[in-house]
């Protein structure tokens, strides 16, 4: 079975590594061939993943045509910015028929359009996507440590045949048709984390964090059920799953670019000194035109898109919050 993984980040990396063990012979495509022939020659990904052992049957390359030519499956592991960039010139050697598995968490940039979307755009038709999502850190996916995820798709067969092959002793998935919910629930709780990290690092406490937790929970669901997606979904592995992780992990880069933010960092600094991608820097803005378009109020998204751009302080966003009228705890 020829699975190939694209983005050669953490979480291809880690994603790359599992379907190795589980029986699956691997292309991991790099966009950087430097990457790919380190990858080749060290048999670790130094730049993302290091002092882990590529598996042998995963196999690195930058060649993305003649990877996702010869797979039946394809694992899409591309931060958000990058996907359709990365995808198009290569789409069309896809065949007719292979599973792609969305594993990226985001929306792209102005069009604010889910990944599922910008895939099926750009893809030949005839591909059926499945979104793999849930609380599932890539080193601790990597290291083989227990992890549940939930694989999303209209497809019944596609996401049946994704839980059978990806599935590990230590790998479960949950299978789900709500797309819709399954994709703003891992995206929503990029921006969700963040806000956890800045509760953290303002020292605001236990009881703010449960609070915001909660009610970005809240808020998620309402967004989710607004675009047509279900309420459990959000209860669900893609929703309050991912934020427990990462609203509580410190592996998270949402969440550790948020106390960053509020120990008092400026945005760019942080970024700058972190190489990996923290996606829920952009998706605040896609969320609150997501949440203009179908007319529901996201108080915490709003303020941390406005602390993110630097025109609250961080301070200022919780005091926001807490002053905001009450109200029923069901809306
Ligand atoms: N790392 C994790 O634990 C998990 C990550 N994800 C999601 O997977 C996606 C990929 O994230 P990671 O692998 O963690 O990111 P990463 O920061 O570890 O690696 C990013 C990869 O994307 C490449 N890249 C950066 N900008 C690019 C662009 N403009 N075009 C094409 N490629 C570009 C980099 O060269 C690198 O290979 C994100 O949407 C993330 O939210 C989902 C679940 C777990
Ligand atoms: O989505 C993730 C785990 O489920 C990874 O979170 P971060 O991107 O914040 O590290």
């Amino acid at each position: 079975m020829i699975t190939t993984v694209v983005g050669a980040g953490s979480w291809g990396t880690a994603l790359a590594m599992h379907l190795a063990r589980v029986g699956h012979d691997v292309h991991l495509c790099a966009r950087d061939p430097a990457l790919a022939a380190r990858m080749c020659q060290a048999r670790e990904n130094a730049d993302y993943l290091p002092e882990l052992r590529l598996p042998d049957n995963v196999h690195p390359t930058d060649d993305i045509a003649a990877a996702v030519a010869s797979a039946s499956m394809i694992v899409w592991a591309v931060p958000s910015h990058g996907t359709r960039d990365m995808l198009r010139p290569s789409a069309h050697a896809v065949r007719t028929g292979t599973v792609i598995v969305s594993a990226t968490k985001g929306l792209e940039r102005v069009t604010w359009t889910r990944m599922s979307q910008v895939l099926g755009e750009e893809l030949p038709a005839g591909c059926p996507i499945v979104v793999l999502s849930g609380p599932s850190f890539a080193h601790e996916v990597a290291r083989e440590l227990p992890t549940a995820m939930v694989a999303a798709a209209t497809d019944a067969a596609a996401s049946a045949r994704v839980l059978k092959d990806l599935r590990g002793k230590r790998f479960r998935l949950y299978a789900t048709d709500d797309v819709v919910g399954v994709e703003i629930g891992g995206a929503y709780k990029n921006v969700i984390a963040i806000a956890a990290g800045v509760v953290e690092g303002l020292g605001l406490g236990h009881n703010a964090l449960a609070g915001l937790v909660t009610r970005g929970l809240a808020e998620m669901t309402r967004l989710a059920v607004a675009m047509g997606g279900r309420h459990e979904t959000l209860a669900g592995l893609s929703g309050l799953g991912d934020l427990v992780l990462t609203c509580t992990g410190a592996a998270s880069r949402n969440h550790h670019l948020g106390v960053e933010l509020g120990q008092g960092r400026a945005l760019a600094e942080i970024l700058a000194g972190m190489r990996m991608v923290a996606e829920g820097v952009n998706t605040a803005e896609g969320i609150l035109a997501l949440g203009a378009a179908a007319g529901v109020e996201l108080p915490i998204a709003e303020q941390m898109a406005s602390v993110l751009t630097g025109r609250t302080h961080p301070m200022a966003a919780t005091e926001a919050l807490m002053l905001r009228p009450q109200k029923h705890e069901r809306h």
